[in-house]
C-alpha cells in the first residue's frame, strides 16, 4: 500500500517511461526529449503485446500512449490494465474525434498531448501528470481507507444484520449509486434476503420478506435461484440478466430498474453474501465501481467473517438459553419412567404398547381422559428411545391463538408479522435430532393441521416469513383427550391427518377403571407432597382409600394427587391424613356427572374439558386460597409465632409460606380483617 503523505513528484529521473508508439520518428522523438529532461525510458513498444512484455521487466511509472496503434489495435485497450495496476497514463493522439474522446475519458487517463507536440507541450504533460496521479491516487486511497474503517465498524457493530446491511448501503451509496440495494444471504438450508429502496436523499426504507410479496403482488415467494455472476450490467446486459432471472426481473419491474451491479462475497464456511445494486439509470455502473468493490472485498470479508462468528456465538448461547428453559420446564412438570405409579393389568398393557414403540421412530397418538397420564406417557416414549439425550419440546396446542402456534411450531423470521422484532426457532427446530410432543392435538385449527401434514410428510418445516424449507429429524408424539374419530366425522380434524398421526394409538385407561392402582398412587402422592413441604407422613387411613375406591375420579389421576395435596398441607404431621371436605362434595363433581350422563360432544366419555379441567385447578386453588386467608383473617395477617395462621392450621411457617406464595396471597402484617385484601391478584 502507498503512503499517504503528499508529496511533490520526485526528479525524472526517479520517473521510468514506457512509450507505446508504433510511429518510429515520433517515437524517437519522444525518448530523446524525456532522456534530455532527466526522464528514464524502459523502452519503446509498438503494439500492446510488446508493452505488457516490457512491462513485465520493468514497472513503470508512466505510460505515453498512442491511441491507434498498427493492426488495428488501440492504446485504449491497455488503459483498462494500466489504471487496474494504478500506472499513470497519458494519451499522445492527434486524433480529436468526440466520441473517442468520450472512450477516452472514461478510462481515466492522467494527461493527453497533441500532436504534433513541441518539447515544452510534452514535458509540461508528464509535469502534471505525475502531480496529478500523486495526488489523486493519494486522494482516492485516504478516501478508500475512510469507508473501509466506516465499513469495519458498521459490520462489527453490535446491531442486527438488517441494521448493518443498510449503513453498508449508505456508506457505498457515495461511490456506488443505486435506487435499490438487496444482500441474499445464503447459508447452508436457509437464504435471508434483505432488502433496501432508496426512498429519498439519504432515507431508505427497508423491505421484509412478506412486505416484498405484497410490493410485488404476488402470493408466494418466488423459489429462490442461482445468483447471476459478479458483474456489471448495463443496458442490454441487464434485460438479459432479467430475462435468466425471475427475481431479479420481479425486483425491475416492481421499482423500474434497469441496471444493476452484483457482486459475491464467500465468507467461508459456505455462507455467501450476494450484494446487488440496481438503478433506474439504464448505465448507472462502470468498471471503476467494480474495481473499488474488489478492492474492498478483503476488508468486507474479514469483517464479516467476525460478525458471524459472534453471531454464531449469540446463537448458540441463545438456544442453549432455550434449551435450559425448556429443560428446567420438563424437569418441574413431568416424573421419570420410574415414577410410574401402578400395576394394574390395564396399565401393564400400556407399559407394553410403551415398550414395543420407544425404540422406533413411529408416530404415536396417545388418547385418554384429562388427567391421565399422557404427558407422562410421552416424556416415558422419549426416554425409553434412542433421541433421549436430545430434547423432548411439547406444545399445547389449546392454550395458544392459531397465528402463534404456527410460529411457535414453525418459527418465524425477523418482520415476518406486526410485533416479530427478531427471528425466532421453532419447536420442531428446536427438537431436532429429539422428540416433539403435540398436546391437545384435537384443538389446532384446521389451517394448521394442513401445515402439520406437510411436515409429516416432507419432514421439513418453512419459518413464518421465509420460504426456505428446513429439513428436520423430529419424532412426534400426539396427545388428545378428545374423541378423535368423532371430530373427523364432524369435519373438525382432516381425515389424511388423522390417519398419520393414528399409526400406533395408546390409550390410557381412566382411573376409575384400574381401582387396584388408587392406594399406591395415593401413598405416592401422599410422600412426595410431605416431603415438599417438610413434614413428617404419618399415614393414609383405611377409610379414607375406602372413600377414594368408591369415587368415580373424573379429573384422574391429577385430582387424586390435588386431593392429596390439600389433605397433606392441612395435615399436622402428627395424626394419619384427612380430607378437608368430603370428596362428594369435591370440585370434580360437576364434571363427574357429565362423565356418568355420557361426556359432551366430541370428548373421550366420560371426560371433563380440558378447559374445564383448568378451570378446576383455579377452582381449587381458590378454595385452598380461601381458605388460608381466613385463617390470616383471624389471626390479623400473622404466620408465624404463637397464634400465627402456621401453627393454627399445623404447619411450619415456611411451607405456609411457600403455599402463599404460590398462591399469589401477600404477606399481611398488622392488617384489620376488613383491610385484608381479598383479591390478591
Ligand atoms: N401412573 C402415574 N404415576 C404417577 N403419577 C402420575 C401417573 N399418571 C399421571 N401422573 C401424574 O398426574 C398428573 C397428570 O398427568 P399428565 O399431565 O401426564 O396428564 P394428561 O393426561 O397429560 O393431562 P391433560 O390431558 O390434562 O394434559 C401429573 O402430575 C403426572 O405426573
Amino acid at each position: 500500500m502507498e503512503a499517504l503523505t503528499p508529496s511533490a513528484p520526485a526528479h525524472p529521473f526517479d520517473c521510468q517511461v514506457l512509450i507505446v508508439e508504433d510511429e518510429y520518428v515520433i517515437a524517437n522523438n519522444l525518448q530523446l526529449i524525456l532522456e534530455q529532461a532527466g526522464y528514464g525510458v524502459i523502452g519503446i513498444a509498438d503494439s500492446i503485446a510488446e508493452a505488457h512484455a516490457l512491462m513485465a521487466e520493468t514497472r513503470p511509472d508512466m505510460v505515453l500512449l498512442d491511441i491507434y496503434l498498427k493492426r488495428k489495435e488501440r492504446g485504449l485497450d491497455l488503459a483498462k490494465h494500466l489504471f487496474d495496476e494504478h500506472i499513470p497514463f497519458i494519451y499522445i493522439s492527434a486524433n480529436d474525434n468526440p466520441s473517442v474522446l468520450e472512450e477516452v475519458k472514461a478510462t481515466f487517463p492522467n494527461g493527453y498531448i497533441v500532436k504534433p507536440f513541441r518539447e515544452q507541450d510534452v514535458l509540461m504533460a508528464l509535469e502534471i501528470g505525475r502531480y496529478r496521479h500523486a495526488h489523486g491516487v493519494e486522494m482516492a486511497l485516504r478516501k478508500e481507507k475512510v469507508l473501509q474503517i466506516a465499513i469495519t465498524e458498521a459490520l462489527a457493530g453490535s446491531d442486527g444484520w438488517e441494521v448493518k446491511l443498510l449503513q453498508l448501503a449508505q456508506l457505498l451509496q457515495e461511490h456506488i449509486p443505486f435506487d435499490f440495494f438487496s444482500v441474499r444471504h445464503r447459508k447452508a438450508g436457509a437464504d435471508t434476503f434483505y432488502r433496501y429502496y432508496r426512498v429519498g436523499f439519504k432515507e431508505y426504507q427497508s423491505i421484509s420478506p412478506a412486505g416484498f410479496l405484497q410490493m410485488t403482488k404476488r402470493a408466494t415467494a418466488i423459489p429462490a435461484e442461482e445468483t447471476a455472476a459478479s458483474d456489471l450490467y448495463n443496458h442490454e446486459a441487464f434485460k438479459a440478466l432479467c430475462r435468466q432471472h425471475p427475481l431479479v426481473q420481479l425486483t425491475a419491474k416492481t421499482f423500474k430498474l434497469n441496471s444493476a451491479l452484483l457482486f459475491s462475497l464467500v465468507a467461508g464456511q459456505g455462507e455467501t453474501f450476494d450484494i446487488s445494486f440496481f438503478s433506474r439509470q439504464p448505465d448507472a455502473y462502470r468498471f471503476e465501481h467494480s474495481v473499488l468493490l474488489d478492492r474492498l472485498e478483503q476488508p468486507i470479508l474479514f469483517t464479516l467473517e467476525r460478525a458471524l462468528a459472534y453471531d454464531k456465538i449469540a446463537q448458540l448461547s441463545e438456544q442453549l438459553r432455550q434449551e435450559n428453559a425448556y429443560l428446567q420446564e420438563e424437569v418441574k412438570t413431568s416424573a421419570n419412567f420410574e415414577e410410574i405409579i401402578g400395576t394394574s393389568p390395564a396399565l401393564l398393557q400400556v407399559f407394553n404398547q410403551v415398550t414395543q414403540v420407544a425404540p422406533t421412530d413411529t408416530t404415536v397418538l396417545i388418547l385418554g381422559e384429562s388427567g391421565t397420564g399422557k404427558e407422562l406417557f410421552a416424556r416415558a416414549i422419549h426416554n425409553l428411545s434412542g433421541r433421549k439425550d436430545k430434547m423432548l419440546v411439547k406444545l399445547n396446542c389449546a392454550t395458544l391463538p392459531a397465528t402463534l402456534i404456527e410460529s411457535e411450531l414453525f418459527g418465524h423470521e425477523r418482520g415476518a408479522f406486526t410485533g416479530a422484532t427478531d427471528k425466532r426457532v421453532g419447536k420442531f427446530e428446536l427438537a431436532n435430532g429429539g422428540t416433539i410432543f403435540l398436546d391437545e392435538i384435537g384443538e389446532l385449527p384446521l389451517e394448521l393441521q394442513a401445515k402439520l401434514l406437510r411436515v409429516l410428510q416432507e419432514r421439513e418445516v418453512e419459518r413464518v416469513g421465509s420460504n426456505t424449507p428446513i429439513k428436520v429429524d423430529v419424532r412426534i408424539i400426539v396427545a388428545t383427550n378428545r374423541h378423535i374419530e368423532q371430530e373427523v366425522t364432524a369435519g373438525r380434524f382432516r381425515l389424511d391427518l388423522y390417519f398419520r398421526l393414528a399409526i400406533f394409538p395408546i390409550m390410557l385407561p381412566p382411573l376409575r377403571e384400574r381401582p387396584s392402582d388408587i392406594p399406591s398412587l395415593a401413598g405416592f402422592f401422599a410422600l412426595k407432597s410431605a416431603r415438599r413441604m417438610g413434614k413428617p407422613f404419618a399415614g393414609i387411613p383405611e377409610g379414607m382409600l375406602q372413600e377414594f375406591l368408591r369415587y368415580p375420579w373424573p379429573g384422574n389421576i391429577r385430582e387424586l394427587e390435588n386431593v392429596i395435596e390439600q389433605a397433606v398441607i392441612i395435615n399436622d404431621g402428627k395424626s394419619p391424613l384427612s380430607l378437608g371436605r368430603p370428596l362428594a362434595n369435591s370440585l370434580f363433581l360437576g364434571s363427574s356427572q357429565a362423565a356418568v350422563a355420557g361426556g359432551a360432544e366430541g370428548q373421550l366419555p366420560p371426560a371433563s374439558q380440558p378447559k374445564a379441567l383448568t378451570d378446576v385447578k383455579l377452582i381449587q386453588e381458590e378454595a385452598e386460597r380461601e381458605f388460608i386467608m381466613s385463617i390470616l383473617q383471624r389471626t390479623n395477617g400473622r404466620v408465624r409465632g404463637s397464634g400465627g395462621a402456621a401453627e393454627l392450621l399445623n404447619l411450619k411457617p415456611t411451607t405456609l409460606e411457600y403455599r402463599m406464595g404460590k398462591l399469589g396471597i401477600r404477606k399481611i402484617i398488622g392488617l384489620k380483617p376488613e383491610e385484608a385484601p381479598m383479591d390478591p391478584n
